[in-house]
Order: C-alpha cells, then sequence, then structure tokens
C-alpha cells in the first residue's frame, strides 16, 4: 500500500511528516505563494542537464567556502579572547628566536654558497652540521686528480671549531686516474699537514660482496690498476682502528665522510663495508641526507651531502663535477677550460676529431662525430659540450694536477695541530700502510685478493694457477706433468672438452716440460688476515673461508674433468687392463 501511494505521488509532492532539503544558494522565487513561471510559455526552453548540474555544483562550492570563512573567523575571534599578554610576550619571544637563528644559518651558509637553490644549500649545510656533530673523526675525501682543488678549508675550520675535539684525516682517492708518481707526490705534500690515506674505492655495480685487493699499491699491472676493485681499504681501517685503541678500553666510534660531491664519498664506505650500502652516481648530489651505515661493532660511518666552497657558476666548481652537467647554461666555457689544461692530441685520439683551431670547432666536429642535432639538423655545440664534461668528470679524459713545489701550512691549521693528528693516528704506520698500497696497485699479484673476483682478476688469477698449468700441459702434446707422486704426459689432450674458455695471453710451454703442481699455499692469505686489524680480522676471514670455498668448489670441478681426460690419456681404462689380459 505504501508502495502504491509513493507511486501515486506527483513530482515535487512532499509526504507529511517530511521536511523539505533546501540548499542555502536560492531557489527560484515565488510570485504570491506559485511559482514563477515564463512570460512566453508558447517558446520552449530546453536547459541541457550538464547545465544545471554545473551550476548547482558553483553554488555548492560558494557555499562551503562562505562557510569555511564563517568558520575561520569565528576561531580567531575565540583565540583573541583567550589571548593573555603573558602569552603575547612568549610568542614574540619565540618568534624572535626563530629569526635570530635563521640569521645565524644563514650567515654560516654564506661560506658554502653550493647551490643555486637555497633550499637544497640550507638542507645539505644542515646535514654536513649534522655529520661533524656526531663524528669523532672526519675524513675528508680529496679527488686525486686535484686535491688541493677538491680541498675545502672553511670546512676544516668548522671541524676543527667543533666541540668534543674531532680529529680529521685526508683519504686521497680515485688514485687509479693519476700515475703513480703524482700520487706518491701529494702523499707527501698532505702529509705535512694532515694524516693522509691512498684510496682506490670500488667501481663495482654488483650490490654485495665488493672486491678489496690488500696487495699494495705501487707495483700494480696496467689491467689490475683499470680493474674495479678496492685498493687501500685496510689502511684505512688500520687508521681508523689505532683511534680506537687509543686508551686502555678500544672505543667506539663514529667516523663522518665528507668533503665536495663526487669525490667518491658514498663509494668509499660502500668499499669498506663491502656491500652497496649508499647510492652512488656519476652526477653530482646522490646523497641528500646524512646515512649512518654500521661498519662493526665499533666503527660506524656516516655518509654526507657533497658540499662546495664556491658559486655554482664558476669553471673550477664545474669541472669539479660539483654542478649538474645537464642543467649548466653555458657548457662550451668549461670546455674551453679543459682545452687548455689537457693534452690536445690525446683529446683529438680520443674523439676521432683534428685539426681544429677553436674551441667551437671542437666542439661541431665532436656533435658531428657523436650525431649530436638540435631541431632544424644543425650540429649542437651545447649537446657536444656536455658530452665532453660528462666524459671529464667520469674520468675519460685523462687529466692531473701536481702539487706545488713548495709547501706552505694553511692559516687554520697550526704546527701543534698537526703534531696531534700525527701522533692519534700513528702516522708513521700510515705512512708504511700507503707504500703497501702504492706496491699493491702496482704488482697485479691479484692472488692476494680476497672475496670474489672480478672476471678480470679471476683471469689474472688462474693464469698463474695449478690447474690453468695442468690443463696447458695438457693441451701441449708432449709436455709431461707432475702431480704429487704421479708422473704422467697426455697424447690426446682435448681442452674444450674441459670447458676451458680461450685467453688472450699466450703463457704455454712451447717446448717439453715439467709443471710441478702442489696444493695451493693459503698461508700467505692467513698470515695477512692474523696482520689485519683485529677489528676486521673476522670479516677477512670469513671472506677467505668464502672464496677458499668457491675456489674449491671450482678446483673439484677441474680436477674431475682432469682426472677423466688423464684416464683417456693414459689409458687406464678397462681396455688397458683388457690389452694387459691379453
Ligand atoms: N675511477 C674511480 N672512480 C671512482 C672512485 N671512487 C668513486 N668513483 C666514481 O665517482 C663517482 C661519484 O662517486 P660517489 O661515491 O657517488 O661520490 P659522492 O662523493 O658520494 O657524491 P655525492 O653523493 O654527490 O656527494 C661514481 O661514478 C663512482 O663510480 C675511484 O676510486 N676511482
Amino acid at each position: 500500500m505504501m508502495k502504491l501511494r509513493h507511486k501515486n505521488k506527483k513530482p515535487g509532492e512532499v509526504s507529511k511528516g517530511h521536511k523539505k532539503i533546501s540548499w542555502p544558494y536560492p531557489q527560484p522565487a515565488k510570485q504570491n505563494g506559485k511559482k514563477a513561471t515564463s512570460k512566453v510559455p508558447s517558446a520552449p526552453h530546453f536547459v541541457h542537464p550538464n547545465d544545471h548540474a554545473n551550476r548547482e555544483a558553483e553554488l555548492k562550492k560558494k557555499w562551503v567556502e562562505e562557510m569555511r570563512e564563517k568558520q575561520q573567523a569565528a576561531r580567531e575571534q575565540e583565540r583573541q579572547k583567550r589571548r593573555t599578554i603573558e602569552s603575547y610576550c612568549q610568542d614574540v619571544l619565540r618568534r624572535q628566536e626563530e629569526f635570530e637563528h635563521k640569521e645565524e644559518v644563514l650567515q654560516e651558509l654564506n661560506m658554502f654558497p653550493q647551490l643555486d637553490d637555497e633550499a637544497t644549500r640550507k638542507a645539505y649545510y644542515k646535514e654536513f652540521r649534522k655529520v661533524v656533530e656526531y663524528s669523532d673523526v672526519i675524513l675528508e675525501v680529496l679527488d686525486a686528480r686535484d686535491p688541493l682543488g677538491c680541498r675545502c678549508f672553511q670546512m676544516e675550520e668548522a671541524v676543527l671549531r667543533a666541540q668534543g675535539n674531532k680529529k680529521l684525516v685526508l683519504v686521497l682517492n680515485k688514485i687509479d686516474l693519476v700515475p703513480k708518481e703524482v700520487v706518491e707526490k701529494w702523499l707527501d705534500y698532505l702529509r705535512n699537514e694532515l694524516p693522509t690515506v691512498a684510496f682506490k674505492a670500488s667501481t663495482q655495480h654488483q650490490v654485495k660482496n665488493l672486491n678489496r685487493c690488500s696487495v699494495p699499491v705501487g707495483q700494480a699491472s696496467e689491467s689490475l690498476l683499470k680493474s674495479k676493485a678496492c685498493f687501500g681499504a685496510e689502511n684505512l681501517m688500520r687508521v681508523l682502528g689505532n683511534y680506537c685503541r687509543l686508551g686502555e678500553v678500544r672505543t667506539h666510534i663514529r667516523v663522518g665522510v665528507v668533503g665536495l660531491p663526487n669525490v667518491g664519498k658514498s663509494s668509499l664506505i660502500n668499499s669498506l663495508k663491502r656491500s652497496r650500502a649508499c647510492s652512488v652516481g656519476a652526477v653530482p648530489g646522490i646523497t641528500k641526507f646524512m646515512q649512518e651505515v654500521y661498519l662493526d661493532k665499533f666503527i660506524r660511518l656516516l655518509d654526507a651531502p657533497g658540499i662546495v666552497p664556491g658559486p655554482n657558476s664558476e669553471v673550477g666548481t664545474i669541472l669539479r663535477n660539483c654542478v649538474h652537467v645537464q642543467k649548466l647554461a653555458d657548457p662550451v666555457t668549461p670546455v674551453e677550460t679543459i682545452l687548455q689544461r689537457c693534452n690536445l692530441e690525446e683529446i683529438s685520439n680520443y674523439y676521432g676529431v683534428s685539426g681544429f683551431q677553436t674551441t667551437e670547432h671542437f666542439l661541431t666536429a665532436v656533435a658531428h662525430r657523436l650525431g649530436k642535432k638540435k631541431k632544424g639538423g644543425l650540429y649542437s655545440q651545447e649537446q657536444a659540450a656536455k658530452a665532453v664534461l660528462a666524459d671529464w668528470v667520469s674520468g675519460k679524459i685523462s687529466f692531473y694536477i701536481p702539487p706545488p713545489a713548495t709547501h706552505t701550512l694553511p692559516t687554520h691549521l697550526s704546527a701543534e695541530i698537526v703534531k696531534e693528528m700525527t701522533e692519534v693516528f700513528d702516522i708513521e704506520d700510515t705512512e708504511q700502510a700507503n707504500e703497501d698500497t702504492m706496491e699493491c696497485l702496482a704488482t697485479g699479484e691479484s692472488d692476494e685478493l680476497l672475496g670474489d673476483t672480478d672476471p678480470l682478476e679471476m683471469e689474472i688469477k688462474l693464469l698463474h694457477s695449478p690447474m690453468t698449468k695442468i690443463a696447458d700441459a695438457i693441451e701441449n702434446k708432449t709436455t709431461v706433468y707432475k702431480i704429487g707422486d704421479l708422473t704422467g704426459y697426455c697424447t690426446n689432450p682435448n681442452r674444450h672438452q674441459m670447458g676451458w674458455a680461450k685467453r688472450n695471453v699466450d703463457h704455454r710451454p712451447k717446448s717439453n716440460s715439467m709443471v710441478d703442481v702442489c696444493s695451493v699455499d693459503r698461508r700467505s692469505v692467513l698470515q695477512r688476515i692474523m696482520e689485519t686489524d683485529p677489528l676486521q680480522q673476522g670479516q677477512a676471514l670469513a671472506s677467505a673461508l668464502k672464496n677458499k670455498k668457491k675456489m674449491q668448489k671450482r678446483a673439484d670441478k677441474i680436477a674431475s674433468k682432469l682426472s677423466d681426460s688423464m684416464m683417456s690419456a693414459l689409458d687406464l681404462s678397462g681396455n688397458a687392463d683388457d690389452g694387459v689380459g691379453d
């Protein structure tokens, strides 16, 4: 029944007991209780349903805004009622304090005009301050290609002035991009001021098991030097370990890693941690916030965003990769400086262009080579300049600055400070360690590598391994080989059966030769582990064991293949027995 009654209701009728809901916005006016009707009823007026909905939505929005304003006014009125003189004074004082603090920060920021974006500058500087505040030791990372250019004296001053007697250590990173003699000269120069450690961060892209080479740096072959493994980590750990052991009881320390953008701060942390704990990239400003990384029980590392001591537009700042290359308004001027500073022949060879007279000619030729065109098909000098700058900052164009002939102590460092830092970090120990690092880079003794190795290093390792010698012996038909007491020769070698990849380097014996095969000597690795910082021994041991297992697995695989080959070669199979029987 109800349904029926409802159905019969005319549109617009309101049932009893129900109030008609009306919008606060104006309804069509009624005339004498009747709805106003159009004066020309005969003319049909079609209103599109969308127009009606839009108008309703507009009116609704207006009403909501009005209501909000009314509410705000009411709240403000209420607040004014409650406000006393006392609270008013407190509010004024608080605001004044806030203002003074902001002024202070801005004044300090002017010392570090880092990025054009004021907010970013402020945020990065705040993070740097935090790192200095929380750290006991600060590692200032310098690019070995231009260490003085990367040094930030204001930053060092800020560290030395900070409360808590903070210690400073310089880390000469990217030593692989500079000749060994230049690195040595820089080490001598910088050691007159602060303890300095030579370093080459791992440039591997993997997440875990970053390679670390414990071989000294100075004797590394060209290929090993260009490998992606890290060098100098043990020296650095030793320096930090010395500081931990200063008192009777070993202390926990926080180590802040600071420096200009892109000098390799995050790469250094990752290399010490041996995993990708921090983001790394060839563009500046990858690190934006302070990040804490637990190295071991005693040492925590703090990664800081890079800060720049100079205006962004300066060519020097641009060439130090402190500014994002792609965002540069004028990339041509820095390229002009590059051409003045670098070996033109080398650059010409690298880009395959020659005979250029001006920077513009050079850039047009490079744009032509790289196919960098702008709208209209013209070659773009800007794009070519950005490509050259990108190569420059990533170290593809070789460049370095030798140290000044004479040394003068910077004003913020005194003889007492130098003496104190030297004693605290046991500088003699550090110097010895640096020499080791230099030797390690030069020797090419990659069998000293601990942990997982990359293909290049594995290649070098395999070249010297006894198993390789056997494989080579088998390949040479007349080679006599000896495994323990067993002596034999191979007449039917099948290298491909054994699954050995062909190597470029030919070091196979050309004549009959005897290859002595003894078990791989692991003594030196253990000895080395014993010599490392006790803090690192656990990690080094675990890494060595893992490596040993891997090598063992590989050796087993090779041995089983080898024994198969030998069985057939020496004819010790069933056929041979038959022969003997006959
Ligand atoms: N050849 C070489 N390249 C390195 C070395 N250390 C770092 N790099 C490279 O330098 C670039 C910058 O490294 P990052 O570790 O991101 O530098 P960062 O100082 O943390 O940079 P920001 O986060 O911008 O402050 C990366 O492309 C690294 O691969 C090194 O020892 N040798």
